[in-house]
């Protein structure tokens, strides 16, 4: 596990398909610069199954079409792995992030992410879910897929309803507050 003496608070967002998950954590981590280390669980899940497969990790990370190709495939090949260890790519992600006083997690996708990190990391973690209308979201390229849409990784938390802060993401003026709001939790929590 990392040091965590300076960590002082863990942001876990989460939201369906092109909400916008990466694109607020990118604007968070660009404002909070230094205090902060962006993580994503998918980071060495991606880095072990391209290893594997022989896949470009690097494109594996990008928003493009490379990703959704292998998404299907990821999903089934780490439930594995879950099933044994469900806090397993949590974990990994962890131990290679960077101490800092904040940590962002931009990629939370189910219930037993949401528990390894509180039982873990406790009163620290605060988690955010991110809301797109279905219109919006397809605007951004999202197409139903059989096999991910329906999966657990992205449904698992659809019915999950203790978050900190629940934001939407439809549009600029949405995007600007759900930031504001972000970061008064964050001062909040730091504070408190
Ligand atoms: N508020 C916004 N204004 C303009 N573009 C946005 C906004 N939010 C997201 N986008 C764009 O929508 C697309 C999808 O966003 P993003 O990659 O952040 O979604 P995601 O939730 O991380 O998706 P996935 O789960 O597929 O990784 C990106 O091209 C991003 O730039």
């Amino acid at each position: 596990m990392a040091s965590i003496k300076d960590l002082q608070i863990i942001l876990l967002l989460s939201g369906k398909r092109k909400s916008g998950k990466d694109y607020i954590s990118a604007k968070l981590t660009g404002l909070l610069n230094d205090t902060c280390t962006l993580i994503r669980i998918s980071g060495p899940l991606k880095k072990k199954y391209a290893d594997i497969n022989n896949l470009n990790y690097e494109e594996l990370l990008t928003d493009n079409g490379y990703k959704e190709t292998y998404r299907k495939q990821m999903i089934i090949w780490s439930d594995e792995i879950r099933k044994t260890d469900p806090g397993y790519f949590c974990k990994v992600a962890c131990e290679e992030a960077i101490p800092k006083k904040i940590w962002i997690v931009s990629d939370i996708r189910r219930k037993t992410d949401i528990n390894w990190f509180q039982s873990n990391y406790g009163k620290m973690v605060k988690k955010v879910r991110i809301i797109a209308d279905d219109d919006v979201r397809k605007q951004r390229g999202w197409k139903f897929t059989k096999g991910v849409d329906d999966a657990e990784s992205e449904c698992d938390l659809d019915d999950y309803n203790d978050w900190d802060l629940i934001i939407s993401n439809n549009n600029s003026s949405d995007f600007e507050n759900g930031i504001g709001k972000i970061l008064t939790l964050i001062n909040e929590s730091i504070q408190g």
